[in-house]
């Protein structure tokens, strides 16, 4: 979508609201023709009082009582159902930016920073909030008053209306000259403010580490920089506000020096014609303010329907076919994968059996990897099929429903997420349903509660950010008890015991062999490769050797280059 379209395509939001915007229009028009009509009477009694000595009746003064009244109600109303809308729709964006996330997670995450997203889910979408409450409903309301308001002038005198009408114009003109320059500042302040956001969150997880004084110092320059940056485009934003605001200033005092030189010989009628094109000048120019706004906001607009609407990396099956009951195996048929740059696979096969364990190796950067993102339907192949093979045929992975491919593939990664939250919620992630002694045995099973044990509360202790409490061994083995538990029929795990001692990573391998499961196992410890019933090497992006341990290692070849490398060998 082009920049100047951006604000358009935030209209749709509104559609399921229909019946407040109609609301919000009318409490607007009521506020604002309220106050013209207040203005104008206030003006014209007042003039009569000293013009002709006419006190003002009960009626006028009813008249001016009951307008306050409705002023205040209407502006009440008006400012309560704006941001009563504003705030359900930013609330939908929000919960929008995320599906959109995960409709692409990991693959659109995995290039982008964090503090990135958080700056669009939290600081775009706030900035919109003047567009939802400010804009749309105040534009309409402010136009019927400008036409009804210029109407009542030419009544009164038809140069009157001559010398509102082209200031009113040139206010609502102005907001579009500079326009560009305008969305392009609001763009920097954007891209400065989400930059900020992003290196602000990556210093603070970079303190997880610890780090050596010259990075602390590094980082710490880096934000200067990077703040500085921001408060230079903020600015230069603020500079042109001002300039703008300035010339609307003079815009509406020589349309009001136009209206007292035409009525300048009429005591009586010039406070009421002073007032009435103050009162209709004010919101017109109010609007202007709003429209200038609008412009800046384009960038935010840009970025939250880039987020909003940006297609799934794995579409949803157009008819998709339910996997059956038992046993699954795993087959990929001439897959190919490229993240954009060079082929990560070229024309990779490989067939894992029902219920066997095979060993994936290949040096750093071999595509291990991408092969497991590829099992959990992170991506699709560029070409050939990644399958689930059950007693009777095949199901690609693209036919499959979301539900049915997350309960029978488990990925277990190196560096699995654990959320802040208790031990047992983090275990429940997977299987919200599964109930206390299945998760206990699971735990047990997997050295789970050994760690829970040396907790303050048990499984109930909170594990901080990431699990940041727990060791990387231990937070290997919540992983992996996280996946048992929902009991997948086929388990992917891309180095997931690498943090984990040599004791304990063939305790749980004899966990692992216990089940019936189907299981890939990624690893480059020797001991982790030979338990394997199977083992295929990755090269080139293809498999370029397989078979037992016994029968590869009879010989020098890949697998046995890999696991001694020459000397000299990085
Ligand atoms: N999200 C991504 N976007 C672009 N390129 C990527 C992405 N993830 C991985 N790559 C690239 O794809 C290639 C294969 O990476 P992959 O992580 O699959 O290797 P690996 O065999 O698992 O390595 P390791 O043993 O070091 O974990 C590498 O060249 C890597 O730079």
């Amino acid at each position: 979508m082009s920049r100047p379209h951006a604000l358009r395509g935030l209209l749709p939001a509104l559609r399921p609201h229909r019946r407040t915007v109609a609301r919000t229009i009318v409490a607007c028009l009521v506020d604002q023709a309220a106050l013209v009509a207040l203005v104008t009477l206030l003006a014209h009694t007042v003039g009569r009082a000293v013009a002709a000595g006419a006190a003002p009746g009960p009626g006028t003064v009813g008249a001016l009582a009951g307008l306050v009244l409705l002023r205040s109600v209407a502006t009440w109303r008006q400012m309560d159902l704006s941001h009563d809308l504003a705030y359900r729709v930013l609330a939908e964006l929000r919960v929008r930016i995320y599906d959109g996330l995960a409709r692409s997670a990991p693959a659109r995450v995995a290039g982008r920073r964090s503090g990135d997203l958080a700056a669009t889910a939290m600081n775009d979408i706030e900035a919109l909030e003047f567009f939802y409450a400010h804009t749309t409903a105040h534009l309409l309301a402010s136009g019927l008053v400008l036409a009804s308001g210029t109407a009542v002038l030419a009544v009164l005198d038809p140069w009157l209306t001559l010398a509102v009408l082209p200031a009113a114009a040139a206010l609502l003109a102005h907001p579009l000259l500079g326009d560009r320059a305008r969305a392009a500042r609001g763009q920097q302040v954007r891209a400065a403010t989400a930059r900020l956001s992003a290196d602000a969150v990556d210093t603070v997880d970079g303190m997880r580490e610890p780090l050596a004084r010259d990075a602390i110092d590094l980082r710490r320059r880096r934000l200067v920089d990077v703040g500085r940056g921001l408060a230079r485009a903020q600015r230069a934003e603020a500079r042109h506000d001002g300039a703008f605001t300035a010339v609307q200033d003079v815009l509406v005092v020589s349309a009001l020096i136009a209206v007292v030189a035409v009525v300048a010989g009429n005591a009586v009628r010039a406070p009421a014609a002073l007032a009435l094109a103050v009162a209709i000048l004010a919101p017109v120019a109010a609007s202007a303010d709003a429209l200038r706004q609008a412009g800046s906001l384009r960038a935010s607009a840009v970025r939250v329907r880039a987020a909003t609407t940006a297609p799934p990396t794995a579409p949803p099956p157009a008819r998709p076919r339910p996997l059956p009951d038992g046993p699954l195996g795993v087959r990929l048929r001439g897959v190919h994968f490229s993240y954009g740059g060079a082929p990560v696979l070229r024309g990779l096969d490989l067939t894992v059996p029902p219920g066997r364990t095979v060993a994936l190796v290949g040096a750093s950067g071999a595509g291990k990897t991408t092969l497991a993102h590829l099992l959990a339907r992170f991506w699709d192949p560029t070409e050939g099929s990644v399958e689930l093979t059950t007693g009777d045929g095949a199901v690609d992975l693209r036919d499959l429903p979301d539900g049915d491919l997350r309960s029978a593939v488990a990925l277990v990664g190196q560096d699995a997420a654990l959320f802040h939250g208790t031990l047992r919620d983090n275990l429940r992630l997977a299987a919200p349903g599964a109930d206390d002694a299945l998760l206990d045995r699971v735990a047990e099973r997997c050295g789970v509660d050994r760690i829970a044990a040396a907790l303050p509360d048990g499984p109930d202790s909170v594990v901080g950010e990431r699990g940041a409490t727990l060791s990387g061994g231990q937070r290997a083995r919540v992983a992996l008890a996280r996946a048992l538990l929902a009991e997948p029929r086929v388990l992917v795990l891309d180095e997931a015991t690498a943090h984990v001692d040599t004791v304990g990573d063939a305790e749980l391998a004899r966990l692992l062999a216990g089940r019936d499961a189907t299981t890939i196992v990624i690893a480059h410890r020797p001991a982790t490769i030979r338990r394997a019933d199977h083992i295929a090497v990755l090269e080139n992006g293809r498999i370029i050797q397989e078979g037992t341990w016994d029968a590869l290692t009879a010989a020098p070849g890949p697998l046995t280059r890999l696991l001694d490398p020459a000397p000299g060998t990085p």
